[in-house]
């Protein structure tokens, strides 16, 4: 018996964690969450939202400046306080409304609350206050699934010493993936997948990512992404999915987009 058939012998569907990129959140429709509520038919389902957009036009409005390193934003702590207004305020607000609408008992959360992330600084001297996960807390959100809520996450995390830090969604998507064992992980944003020469790449491996990024055909935030996503996988979570939330629906966990496995499949070129 696969692990799957053996999660619902016991009645617990398997678990699908969702990423949805800043860059998308205002154009998702109505059908889209939708196809969110009906996912959960079959899998426990956790949302993780980023921010990106809604945070740079916010620190523009207040005139403060920005900058990225290999699509982290570095977060000084005037950066923090809009992160925390807008991705998790304004922008979790606004997910947990949509899903809701459609009849899902969305259940705002950020990172930072109940030691859910708890998390370290990666580059103090280059990035501020910007977390890496270190641990999360998995019973609180199984507790969450178990009572029919849906977690929507934004990506905040708490350090041991009580300070809050800006997370990539990317990450933290992939770590609460990780920790709560789920069986997948569609990672949707505002292109169809990740592109090369123009075309979509329908299925690549971690080696062929690699190379991309040095040759700099995957830059800015699509750099955590494709690196979330490759930490991710696992003999159980076998292939993480890129895809475009401008399609309407997902169907049964499956969208069209690139798909990232360990290894090729036998025979696919
Ligand atoms: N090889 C690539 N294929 C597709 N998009 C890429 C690639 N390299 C970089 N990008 C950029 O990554 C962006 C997606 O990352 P990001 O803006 O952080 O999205 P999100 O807000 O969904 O996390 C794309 O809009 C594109 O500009
Ligand atoms: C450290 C870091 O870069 N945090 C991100 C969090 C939001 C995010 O990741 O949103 P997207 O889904 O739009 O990429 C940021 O401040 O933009």
């Amino acid at each position: 018996m696969s692990k799957s058939t053996l999660a619902i012998a016991h009645n617990y569907k398997p678990v699908i964690v969702v990423k949805l990129g800043g860059s998308m959140i205002s154009q998702l429709t109505e059908q889209f969450y939708a196809s969110l509520k009906k996912l959960t038919d079959v899998y426990e389902c956790i949302i993780v939202h980023g921010g990106g957009p809604a945070i740079t036009s916010m620190l523009e409005r207040l005139n403060i400046q920005g900058e990225f390193h290999e699509g982290l934003r570095k977060t000084t702590p005037e950066t923090l306080e809009v992160v925390e207004m807008t991705m998790g305020g304004k922008v979790n607000a606004h997910v947990t409304s949509k899903l809701a609408e459609q009849g899902v008992r969305a259940v705002g959360l950020k990172g930072s609350d109940a030691n859910l992330i708890t998390a370290s600084l990666i580059d103090s001297e280059t990035l501020g206050l910007v977390g890496k996960v270190d641990e999360v807390e998995t019973t609180f959100l199984t507790n969450c699934l178990r009572g029919g809520y849906m977690p929507v996450i934004a990506p905040l995390g708490k350090m041991l010493d009580g300070r809050t830090v800006n997370i990539n969604a990317d990450i933290a998507a992939s770590a609460i993936a990780k920790a709560m064992n789920a069986e997948k992980l569609l990672i949707v944003t505002d292109v169809p997948g990740i592109m090369h020469n123009g075309e979509v790449i329908e299925e690549t491996t971690p080696d062929e990512i690699s190379a991309l990024i040095s040759t700099g055909g995957i830059y800015g935030g699509m750099i955590p992404k494709v690196q979330s996503a490759v930490e991710a996988l696992s003999e159980r979570l076998a292939e993480v999915m890129i895809v475009s939330g401008k399609q309407a629906v997902i169907e049964n966990g499956v969208m069209t987009g690139t798909k990232i496995c360990a290894k090729r499949k036998e025979g696919v070129e």
